[in-house]
């Protein structure tokens, strides 16, 4: 990968920036999905997919948290009518209301901070967690109700798998370890004979059985979604011959973006626009097959030579390269231009077998200067600008550079 050198600084903004526009693909491995844990393989990929998903999973969980709090308190009926007015039901009913209040924390954390996946996550576990110790307390002081609680186990196993919104991990866990607890306070209180207690187990095991495979399909097939998703979007930014990206991006406002993000840390920012010189001749003499080619090396070239997810190489018209260059002042784009322009001119494109091709580029840049008060608000100066010295390139003769610093202030230029 090509590295520009001292006036080409590190992208250290922009970790904690949010891009509107991906600047390369992301590679089809960073894209797999670990089918056991029903997650994105990759760490980065499963953080945009939860962030995409937070909103209506946010809004699901807090519907699960009312549910769990309005019932958990409602059954304390049933704990009154079994046990009396004793001291025990009223332990009873305070552990209930301890799970009611658990989940309205958990609502308020969502509401307050809802753009934390974390929390989130957080509320999902404290309240599955909580709630499911407070019902085995329940169930081990209510033991003639052994086998009402275990069809209602097995209904929170429902909730935990799929109502409930939480990782899958998470949900596996808790719902098994939970129902192990359960299983192993059956036998010790042996309130119920064998047979029963046996079929219990199996109505448990059925039940994470089920809500396994429910839960999982259900995660699985939403990563899908959205992988298809980022291809398709990947797909339609991209210029097929060249694998650069098209004008699409700039709609949707990758210069704006960048530049808006230079004015505000006051750091520099070139775009160099680049054209290949008398390509007309190319097709005419070889075929339109031989100028693709060149135009896919051309595009290659420019691709390679530019810093990976931090520069944007687009295809702007027939034979004509828009690139954007983040953090790059105008000597360090005249640089960078003249190392394209040189590999350009000194390696053909083999058009076919044994016939090479050589052809030149001409260069037009345009800087924003670090720390300007006087930067431009429009990116389209900066392409006219950019644009107005790819003119005088051409004019000046093709194959060569020529730059000017946009700014209120006196222009510099280069030639
Ligand atoms: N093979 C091929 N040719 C294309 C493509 N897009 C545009 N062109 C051709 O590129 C040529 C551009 O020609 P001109 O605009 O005259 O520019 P030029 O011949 O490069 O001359 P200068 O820019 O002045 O050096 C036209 O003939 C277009 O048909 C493409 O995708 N593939």
């Amino acid at each position: 990968m090509y590295n520009a050198g001292a006036s080409r600084t590190s992208g250290a903004h922009r970790s904690c920036q949010k891009d509107p526009v991906p600047h390369r693909d992301l590679p089809h491995p960073r894209l797999e999905i670990d089918r056991q844990r029903a997650e994105f393989a990759d760490a980065a990929v499963e953080d945009r997919f939860n962030r995409h998903h937070l909103p209506e999973r946010s809004a699901q969980l807090k519907i699960s948290l009312l549910f769990c709090a309005a019932f958990y308190v409602a059954f304390g009926a049933t704990d009154v009518a079994t046990l009396g007015p004793t001291t025990t039901a009223g332990v009873m009913i305070a552990l209930r209301v301890l799970v009611a209040l658990i989940a309205g924390a958990g609502l308020l954390a969502i509401t307050r901070r809802p753009e934390s996946v974390r929390v989130a996550v957080l509320a999902a576990c404290n309240v599955e967690i909580v709630g499911l110790a407070v019902f085995m307390v329940l169930c081990w002081y209510q033991p003639a109700a052994m086998t009402w609680n275990v069809m209602s186990q097995a209904l929170i196993l429902m909730a935990i798998y799929v109502n409930i919104p939480n990782r899958f991990i998470y949900a596996v866990w808790i719902a098994c370890g939970s129902s192990a607890v359960f299983c192993v306070m059956l036998f010790v209180q042996g309130s119920l004979r064998m047979d029963d207690q046996v079929a219990l187990v199996l109505l448990l095991m059925l039940g994470n059985t089920l809500g396994y495979i429910g839960a999982r399909r259900f995660h699985l097939a939403q990563r899908e979604q959205f992988r298809s998703a980022i291809l398709l979007e990947q797909l339609a930014d991209r210029d097929p011959l060249t694998g650069c990206f098209n004008r699409r991006v700039l709609q949707r406002g990758l210069l704006d973006a960048e530049l808006a993000r230079a004015r505000r840390y006051g750091t520099a920012l070139s775009v160099i626009l680049c054209d290949i010189d008398h390509f007309k001749r190319i097709n005419d003499t070889h075929g339109h097959a031989a100028g693709d080619h060149v135009l896919h090396e051309f595009g290659g070239l420019l691709l390679a030579m530019t810093r990976e997810t931090v520069d944007s190489v687009v295809r702007y018209g027939g034979e004509e390269f828009l690139m954007v260059l983040p953090e790059t002042d105008l000597d360090g784009a005249h640089a960078l231009a003249e190392r394209i322009r040189h590999a350009f001119g000194s390696t053909g494109s083999a058009v076919e077998l044994g016939q090479f091709v050589t052809a030149t580029a001409s260069f037009g840049i345009a800087a924003v200067p670090a720390l300007d008060p006087d930067a431009p608000d429009r990116p389209d100066m900066l392409v006219e600008a950019a644009d107005a010295q790819l003119y005088a390139a051409k004019r000046g003769g093709r194959n060569c550079v020529r730059g000017v610093a946009v700014t209120a202030a006196p222009v510099r230029s280069t030639a």
